[in-house]
C-alpha cells in the first residue's frame, strides 16, 4: 500500500509522535481513537509486540483520520512486513545499509535514526534529509541539534528518547526540529487500564 505523504508532511502533522506499544488490536484501536480525539493524529506503532502488525492494519481501517506508521523497524524483513500491514511511514531506532536501501524501494516516508554528524552524512549519501535523532537526551539533546544545524541547516529531525512534558517545547522551538517522539503521552499503565480519557487529555496537553 502506498501513499503520497512525504516525511515532512508526517512530521508536521503533529507536534508529538507517540511511541506506542500495544498488546492487542482492540487496545490499539481504542488508543488510536483517544489520541486522535486529543489532536495527535500520527501514530507510531512499535514492532515490539506480537500484535503490532495486526494493530497497524486495524488502525488504518478503524481510525482512517490517523496517519499510522511502524516503529522499532530494525531489519529489511520487518520493513517489508510493516509496509504490507498498511504502514504509512516507517521509523527505525538506528540505521543500516540494508534499511537505507529498502527505504528507497517503497513510496512511503522512512525516518532512519541518527546520533552523530557522520550518521547524518551517511543517510544523506542515500538520499535522506529527514531523520529521527535517537536517543536524543543522552546524545546531547537540544545542544546537539543546534550544533547539527550549523553545517547542515537543511536537515530536519524528530528527536526521541528522554523527551517529556518538561522539555518537549525546547526541542520544538528549534528550526531543524519538525516534531518530537515520545512515550510520555501513552503511559503503559494508562493504556493497560484502558484510561482513554486520560490519554486524550495528555494528547491535548501537547497539541493545544
Ligand atoms: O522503539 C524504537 O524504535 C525507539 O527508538 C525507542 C523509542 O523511540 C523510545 O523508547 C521512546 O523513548 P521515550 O519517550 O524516552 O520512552
Amino acid at each position: 500500500m502506498t501513499t503520497s505523504l512525504t516525511s515532512a508532511q508526517v512530521m508536521t502533522a503533529t507536534p508529538v509522535v507517540p511511541v506506542i506499544v500495544v498488546d492487542d488490536v482492540e487496545q490499539a484501536v481504542a488508543l488510536g481513537k483517544a489520541l486522535v480525539a486529543g489532536g495527535v493524529p500520527v501514530l507510531e506503532v512499535t514492532l515490539r509486540t506480537e500484535a503490532a502488525l495486526e494493530a497497524i492494519t486495524a488502525l488504518r481501517k478503524e481510525v482512517p483520520e490517523a496517519i499510522v506508521g511502524a516503529g522499532t523497524v530494525c531489519s529489511r524483513e520487518q520493513y517489508v512486513q510493516a509496509v504490507e500491514a498498511g504502514s504509512q511511514f516507517i521509523i527505525s531506532p538506528g540505521m543500516t545499509a540494508d534499511l537505507l536501501a529498502v527505504g528507497k524501494e517503497y513510496d512511503i516516508p522512512y525516518l532512519p535514526a541518527v546520533a552523530t554528524i557522520s550518521d547524518i552524512l551517511l543517510g544523506m549519501e542515500h538520499g535522506y534529509d529527514h531523520f529521527k535523532f535517537f536517543p536524543a537526551e543522552v546524545n546531547g539533546g537540544v545542544k546537539a541539534l543546534k550544533a547539527f544545524g550549523g553545517p547542515l541547516p537543511q536537515i530536519k529531525f524528530c528527536p526521541t528518547g528522554g523527551i517529556g512534558a518538561n522539555n518537549f517545547r525546547d526541542y520544538l522551538a528549534l528550526p531543524n526540529v519538525l516534531c518530537v517522539g515520545g512515550s510520555w503521552i501513552v503511559p503503559t499503565d494508562l493504556v493497560k487500564a484502558g484510561k482513554w480519557d486520560e490519554i486524550t487529555e495528555l494528547a491535548k496537553s501537547v497539541s493545544q
